[in-house]
Order: structure tokens, then C-alpha cells, then sequence
């Protein structure tokens, strides 16, 4: 098996790039199904969700290839196959956002339900809401949704959101649909993600009407073909806050360039709450905790521009040796503290009541052997191991391949000792 081993202890120093962000990048690849011929994109990580995305819009009769590095191109001579085998979809739920742009452009979509996972249910209701306001028949058969339509998806005003506020994956597969249909569709409560903002900002250079993206009433004029191009994604602001997080745990001072600040929301202030020296300029920011005492503060998860659930992990694992109580309320998924257990194992003190979890700040951490679960925990787990005392050994690799390019060669360059070993 493998293993990541990290050796507590050492603070880390120096400047990383974001790489391009997994969740902008996802979107945009499934809304080329939308346009037709060459599209080329930039910025593209190296992750195994765009690999395992590149399969599947193969499935569908596009032709995918990495043509130099982080740089994707794929030529979309037509849809010749709608239905998108269950394999694929089980190795990632991301992979359920074909559904809008196959259905728009081929006029069927026949996808396996994702299914639960460990950071919650996940539903896919609003998804299916919006297919239907757009006009679709819609049917669920052998745990596959099925949408049909008959020649054109039709626009129309729709009201998108759950118990947990917008949806970030119904917005994009609404905006995807909506860019093909005739009329005008409307989206109320829309997510206001700046991967949403990506998005759009593609799908309008492709030649779509979208207007109002960032606000949560987004209007799209539907246009009736979209033609590829050369797009660069943005850079990734989760991966980003992750490595903040590893600077100011090991009481270090780091710089991630290629990133625009202003897309981590919460995440600069609460830092600065926590008693960190934070410098942003242009696209970069720089986060410096030498020498300093770490605050407790208190967080609370919600859709942008509230603080992201993706962080969450990172965070509340730097507020497991502040000086006091913190508490973290996750709102957006309703089973994200999984991780915890394993923070447990290397002596954190973290009791969780219903939806929020109560950080009692100890000196430190110790090194375990500890399990990631899921993508964020496995950077979480990384951002314990920094600054425990001894050896951290991480399982569960797979997840942080989905989301997380090149980290041991990142995390290296900021002086962290961190390897892939067999164990
Ligand atoms: C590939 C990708 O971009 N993933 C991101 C996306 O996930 P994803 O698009 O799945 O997240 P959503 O914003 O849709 O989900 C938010 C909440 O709404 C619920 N819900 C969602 C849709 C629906 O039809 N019904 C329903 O009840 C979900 O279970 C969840 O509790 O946004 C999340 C919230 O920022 C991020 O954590 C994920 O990293
Ligand atoms: C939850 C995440 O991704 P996904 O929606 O693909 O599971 C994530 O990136 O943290």
C-alpha cells in the first residue's frame, strides 16, 4: 500500500503556484460538450478527476488529449453516444454534470446516480428540477437518471436551492442547459462560486448570452451553437487554502501566487483573527505566522461568499493548537466531520454536537498512523502531519490524487519533509 509520510516540525518557507482549480476545470470540461470542434485549455491540474473526466466525455464520442503540460485539448465533432457508463461515475460524483450539456445538445442523457459519500448525502433533486423546468422528461430507471427531450430545451425562470442554501452543481448544469435552449432562462438563488464565474466566463467566449453570474439571479439568453476555444482556468482556491493552512500550522510564512485573493472569501480574515500577518497582492497572497501565537476563532461553512465547506478540514485541523475553544459549524454538507477522528488519533480534542464541532486547542499534535476518507481530509491530514511531533503515515492516496497536483514536490519546496513510501 501506499503511504504519504510526513515528518512534523519544520516550518515551511518560500512560494508555491496554485495549480488550476479541480472544481472550475470540471465544469468547463462537461460545458465542451456543448461547443462544437477545437477547445483548448490552460491551467489544467494534473488531477485523477480530469483524467477520469476526459474518459467519459471519450464515452461520449469527444476526443480528449493532453498536449502539453497542464494544457488539455478536446475536439468535439459531435455527440455519438448519451449514456455514460456506471464505473466511471463511481469513481467520481463530478462526473453526474454531464447530465445538463449531453441532454442540451444531443437531447438525451442517461447517467447512474452518483450515490452517497462520506461527507454527506448528496442529492441530485435540483439537478433534476432544473432539467425539468427547461422542458425535459426526466425518468429514473435501474439507478440511472434518464432526460429526454425533443428537439430544443426551452428556457425558463427556475428557483434552485436546498435545505442548505444555493447549489453550486444545479447552477452550472442549469447555466450548461440554458446556454443551448431557446428563450430565456432565468436562475433564482443561483450559487455565486467563482468557479461558477469561470464557467460563464467560458461558455460566453464559446459565444453564449449569460448575464448576472456572481449574483444569485443569473439570466441566459440561449443561443443555438456554442464553438470551442482556447480558455485558461483559474487558479484553484481550495488548494490554495490548504497550503496557508500548512504555513501558519508549522508557524511558517507562505506566498501562493496565481491565485486571486479575493476567492478565498473568509479564509485571509480569519487568519489575521488568528493573529497571522497576511499580505495580498495582485494574485498573489502571503501568509506569516512565524514566531506568533495562534488565537482560537470561529467558523461557520456556507455558499459563497460564505467560508467553503472544501476548507473547512484545513481549518478546523489549524485550530486544534490554537490557545483556546474554537468553534467550526459546517452548514453545507451534513456529515463533514469524518476526519476528526483520525485529528483524534494525533491527540487533538475535538468533540462534535450535531453540526458543529468544538476545537479545544492543545500544545500539540502527535504523529499517527491515520486514514483520509475523503479529498479534503487527506489535505487536512497532510496539514496535521506538518506539525506533529514525529511521523504522520497517511492512507487512503486516492483521494488526495482527485484533487491535489504534484503536493509531496509542493510541500517539498517550502522545506516540508514529506514522501510517498510503501508500507
Ligand atoms: C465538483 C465540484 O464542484 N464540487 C463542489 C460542489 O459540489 P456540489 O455541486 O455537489 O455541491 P452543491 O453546492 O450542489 O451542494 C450543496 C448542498 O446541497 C445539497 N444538494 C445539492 C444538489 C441537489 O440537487 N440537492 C441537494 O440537496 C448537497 O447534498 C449539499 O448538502 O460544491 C460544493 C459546495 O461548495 C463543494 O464542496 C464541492 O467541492
Ligand atoms: C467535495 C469535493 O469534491 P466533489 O464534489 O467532486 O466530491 C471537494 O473538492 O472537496
Amino acid at each position: 500500500m501506499e503511504l504519504l509520510r510526513v515528518k512534523g516540525g519544520q516550518p515551511l518557507h518560500g512560494e508555491i503556484q496554485a495549480s488550476g482549480s479541480k472544481n472550475s476545470v470540471l465544469a468547463i470540461m462537461c460545458a465542451v460538450l456543448l461547443c462544437d470542434g477545437e477547445t483548448i485549455l490552460e491551467n489544467v491540474p494534473e488531477l485523477s478527476d480530469v483524467n477520469t473526466l476526459m474518459q467519459i466525455l471519450e464515452e461520449t464520442g469527444l476526443k480528449c488529449e493532453w498536449i502539453a503540460k497542464n494544457t488539455v485539448r478536446i475536439q468535439n465533432d459531435g455527440i455519438t453516444n448519451s449514456e455514460v457508463s456506471e464505473e466511471l461515475v463511481r469513481k467520481m460524483r463530478a462526473s453526474f454534470s454531464v447530465l445538463g450539456p449531453l441532454l442540451a445538445k444531443s437531447g438525451k442523457s442517461v447517467i447512474p446516480l452518483p450515490g452517497g459519500c462520506v461527507i454527506g448525502a448528496r442529492p441530485v433533486d435540483q439537478h433534476l428540477k432544473a432539467m425539468r423546468a427547461l422542458g425535459a422528461h426526466v425518468t429514473m430507471t435501474d439507478g440511472a437518471v434518464s432526460a429526454e427531450i425533443n428537439g430544443r430545451l426551452k428556457g425558463a425562470a427556475m428557483f434552485l436551492g436546498t435545505r442548505y442554501g444555493a447549489t453550486v452543481g444545479a447552477t452550472n448544469a442549469a447555466i450548461s442547459a440554458g446556454a443551448l435552449a431557446s428563450g430565456t432562462t432565468i436562475i433564482y438563488n443561483a450559487a455565486r462560486e467563482p468557479e461558477i464565474v469561470d464557467l460563464v466566463m467560458f461558455l460566453n467566449k464559446a459565444g453564449a448570452r449569460i448575464r448576472g453570474v456572481g449574483t444569485d439571479i443569473i439570466t441566459i439568453e440561449g443561443v443555438e451553437s456554442l464553438k470551442g476555444v482556447r480558455y485558461s482556468v483559474m487558479g484553484d482556491r481550495i488548494e490554495s487554502g490548504t497550503y496557508l493552512c500548512a504555513g501558519v500550522i508549522t508557524r511558517g510564512k507562505v506566498t501562493v501566487s496565481n491565485i486571486a485573493p479575493q476567492t478565498l472569501a473568509g479564509l485571509p480574515s480569519l487568519l489575521f483573527d488568528m493573529g497571522c500577518g497576511i499580505t495580498m497582492e495582485g494574485d498573489s497572497i502571503t501568509v506569516d505566522a512565524s514566531n506568533r501565537e495562534l488565537r482560537p476563532t470561529n467558523v461557520i461553512t456556507f455558499a459563497y461568499p460564505g467560508f467553503a465547506t472544501d476548507l473547512q478540514p484545513a481549518m478546523l485541523t489549524l485550530l486544534t493548537v490554537a490557545n483556546g475553544i474554537s468553534y467550526v459549524k459546517e452548514t453545507v454538507f451534513d456529515a463533514r466531520f469524518g476526519f476528526t477522528q483520525e485529528l483524534t488519533r494525533m491527540g487533538a480534542d475535538i468533540k462534535i454536537s450535531g453540526d458543529t464541532a468544538i476545537v479545544n486547542g492543545v500544545d500539540a499534535l502527535t504523529g499517527a498512523r491515520v486514514v483520509a476518507s475523503d479529498l479534503r481530509a487527506a489535505g487536512a491530514l497532510i496539514v496535521a502531519g506538518l506539525a506533529a511531533k514525529g511521523s504522520t503515515n497517511i492512507e487512503g492516496l486516492q483521494y488526495l490524487d482527485r484533487g491535489y497536483e504534484n503536493p509531496v514536490e509542493k510541500f517539498k519546496s517550502l522545506g516540508a519533509h514529506i514522501e510517498r513510501v510503501q508500507s
